[in-house]
């Protein structure tokens, strides 16, 4: 007999289909949309980044086997709570690499040479002569970069600083990464100095207890005031109060973000009323190609789990016990 999931993901009709020849499929925008007798026979949920898994939604769920998440950041499912349970979780690392660090790199090259800004101000047909250098914009080729979380998307970063646009790589992990030492020249520094170096400080750490508010007004303070700040990760790494202080009081000079700490921002938020700010709506993965990726490998790990007792890019392993 067909055990039953419950999607909460937006996945295309090929997705579907490969769930529909295992599971009976339950579509679903939100756990309160489901009965107490239908949440009874869940065994398994496909969900996004973002979707939150704790002992609440765990103890609607007591048939729960394996959750999948069609993302590699996994900070809003309780972990704790879910390997009590033996509930394993599996993400999706690996196949965003590369479009996310196109995006670390739209952002860095839009807020540096505010494209943004100056793309707005040629729509409202302000441009009548040649630019004045009050609206010039800065280089990004051979500054220093400083990497805050070289895992597998910060390499993608270093590769294209490095190779691409000849810049001096630095980074702050809690381990040394040799391999970003060996093929990119890249130095491990402590967190201080690597914002006090760099001219493009790039936040790619995951949220997690350590890096909650790691970045704050005693980091900004150290910034160069030509300085650009980059956040891909979450926009809680960031006290966001702190950032807009520092962008209000010229500390910095400019920031690219794709996260924020209410998504989506309220509209009223002061970092939307800065030119100086690039802010994009969290789409560091959002290409056709990668999101299709991505559910492909989410999708495959959940029929791996639940079909083949089968257990691949797990974040909780020890919570197996299918
Ligand atoms: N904007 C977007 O759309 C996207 C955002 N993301 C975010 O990017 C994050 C990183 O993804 P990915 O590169 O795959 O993850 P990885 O696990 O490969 O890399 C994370 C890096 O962060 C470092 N790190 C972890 N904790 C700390 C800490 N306390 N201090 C300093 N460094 C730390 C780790 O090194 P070490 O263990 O040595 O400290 C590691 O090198 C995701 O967790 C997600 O939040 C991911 C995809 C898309
Ligand atoms: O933010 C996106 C992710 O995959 O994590």
């Amino acid at each position: 007999m067909k055990s039953t999931v419950a999607v909460f993901a937006k996945i295309s009709d090929t997705h579907k289909q490969v769930l529909e020849q295992y599971f009976n499929v339950l579509y679903v925008n939100h756990i309160d949309e489901l009965s107490e007798e239908k949440c009874q026979e869940i065994q398994g949920v496909l969900a996004s980044g973002g979707f939150t898994l704790g002992e609440e939604q765990l103890a609607k769920l007591p048939k729960l086997k394996a959750a999948s998440t069609v993302s590699v950041g996994y900070d809003s499912y309780d972990i704790d709570a879910l390997t009590n349970r033996q509930v394993i979780l599996t993400h999706t690392p690996g196949v965003l690499d590369e479009t996310v660090a196109d995006t670390v790199f739209a952002l860095m090259l839009s807020s540096a040479r505010r494209v943004v800004e100056l793309a707005t101000w040629v729509r409202s047909g302000q441009w009548h002569r040649s630019l004045s250098d009050q609206y010039f914009g800065r280089d990004v080729h051979h500054k220093t970069i400083g990497i805050v979380g070289m895992g597998r998307i910060g390499m993608a970063v270093a590769r294209r600083a490095h190779l691409g646009f000849g810049m001096p790589v630095l980074y702050h992990n809690r381990h040394p990464k040799e391999i970003a030492q060996e093929q990119f020249a890249a130095q491990l520094v402590a967190l201080d100095e690597l914002f006090a170096r760099a001219d493009f400080i790039v936040m790619l750490t995951p949220l997690t207890e350590q890096t909650y508010h790691l970045i704050g007004t005693q980091q900004f303070e150290k910034m160069k005031p030509s300085a650009v700040f980059i956040n891909a990760s979450r926009g809680d790494v960031v006290d966001e109060q702190a950032l807009i202080d520092a962008l209000e009081g010229g500390k910095i000079a400019a920031a690219g973000l794709d996260v924020f700490h209410q998504e989506p921002i309220d509209p009223d938020s002061k970092l939307l009323s800065m030119p100086q700010v690039v802010a994009l709506p969290h789409i560091g993965s959002a290409t056709t190609q990668t999101r299709e990726a991505m559910a492909e490998l989410a999708v495959n790990s959940l029929v791996d789990a639940l079909v083949h007792k089968n257990v691949h890019h797990c974040v909780n392993p020890s919570a197996w016990s299918l």
